[in-house]
């Protein structure tokens, strides 16, 4: 629990390390998603446990699915890859970095940004000799906070892509698109 919660307070640095950065990229002041944080904004704490498995040609680790935060850090096993990412169509292998940390960009962040960053569909394909394991922290905001593109980066030329939402609605959304098999952005996207 102890080194849970060191984590966590180190990672909160990445991910608003990591935040300043996309919102300069969006000419936004560095502060701008950092400051969207309140003190009800929710961190979770995901930990996966893939056992290796006979038929990896035919059971998924994780469906394809894309994550309803705002970022994703996730801590890859050292020993075993899985992660798949999808770029136009092909699926490519996240390789093994030892001690390296991903950071993804989720929906969330997709929606405010009116479509400039995409949150990549991934999947976590299983292996035939060993098991692996992941610890993946997900950066939500309030639950209640309705999210939609930021207006700064709305106008005549890029016009709004994404309905209103918010962080609650939105999960929901993904778990039950997450079990039909289709992808919930696609549920506000105009
Ligand atoms: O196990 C992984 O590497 C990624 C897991 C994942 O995508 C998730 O928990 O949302
Ligand atoms: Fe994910």
């Amino acid at each position: 629990r102890d080194i849970l919660s060191e984590y966590t307070v180190r990672c909160r640095k990445i991910a608003n390390l990591f935040l300043q950065n996309l919102a300069k990229l969006l000419d936004l002041h560095e502060d701008y998603f950092v400051n969207m944080f309140d003190e009800n904004a929710l961190t979770y704490a995901r930990l996966n446990y893939y056992p290796n498995c006979p038929k990896p040609d035919h059971v998924f680790g994780m469906k394809p699915h894309t994550d309803a935060s705002v970022i994703t850090i996730v801590f890859i096993d050292d020993n075993v890859s899985g992660l798949q990412l999808q770029k136009d169509g092909v699926w490519y292998n996240i390789p093994i970095l030892p001690n390296a940390l991903l950071v993804n960009v989720g929906d969330v962040m997709e929606i405010m940004s009116n479509g400039f960053f995409k949150s990549p569909i991934h999947r976590v394909v299983t292996n035939a000799e060993k098991e692996r394991l992941s610890l993946v922290m997900f950066y939500t905001m309030n639950p209640e906070k309705e999210i939609e593109p930021l207006s700064e980066l709305v106008d005549e030329k890029r016009p709004r892509r994404y309905r209103k939402t918010t962080t609650n609605d939105y999960i929901a959304q993904l778990f039950e698109t997450f079990a039909r098999g289709t992808l919930a952005i696609d549920t506000v996207k105009i």
